[in-house]
């Protein structure tokens, strides 16, 4: 227990969001249309959320998936992190394949899945530019992923 008087919110610091760039065997990958906040609605992102305070980060990209898409999910390799606009946020993108059951929408209002082609034919989240060009650099390359892959920990 803190000394008395020294109770308070915690300081500010940064946190992790974890998304997945879930791939079909036709290569294409699944962008999910915001509904909310109003400046976010109508962005598109990689399904995904905040990892909980002493949650491991996927275990928290398997619950987002439930939440979000209703969906179980293999886990691959990360694509890549980039930092988000609130100072020592960070987002990562992991490779990831439903199994199982089609997404649905629970929490977007719109989901497509996009080749490497139709990449650019979303708006995305500002910060995942640099995910979106790692992404079509990967759709289009030979293939990255090898399956089932086990992912380490990320040691974040
Ligand atoms: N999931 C996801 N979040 C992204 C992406 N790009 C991006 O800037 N973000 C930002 C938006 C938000 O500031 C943050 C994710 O927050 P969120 O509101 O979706 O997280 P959450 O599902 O845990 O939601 P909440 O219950 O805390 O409201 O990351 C992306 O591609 N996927």
């Amino acid at each position: 227990m803190p000394a008395a008087g020294t109770a308070g919110p915690p300081a500010v610091r940064g946190r992790l969001v974890v998304a997945v760039a879930l791939l079909d065997d036709e290569r294409r990958v699944l962008a999910a249309r915001r509904r909310e906040p109003p400046a976010y609605a109508g962005m598109w992102e990689f399904p995904g959320g905040k990892v909980e305070p002493g949650e491991d980060e996927l275990a928290a990209l398997v619950r987002e998936c439930r939440e979000e898409l209703d969906v179980e999910i293999e886990i691959g390799p990360p694509l890549g992190e980039v930092g988000l606009a609130s100072p020592g946020w960070i987002l990562r993108v992991w490779f990831g394949r439903v199994t199982g059951r089609s997404p649905r929408l629970l929490d977007h209002d719109e989901l497509r899945w996009l080749a490497a082609g139709e990449l650019d034919d979303v708006r995305w989240m500002p910060a995942d530019g640099p995910l979106v060009e790692k992404l079509r650099d990967a759709l289009t390359g030979p293939d990255p992923i090898r399956w089932p892959h086990r992912p380490g920990r990320s040691g974040a």
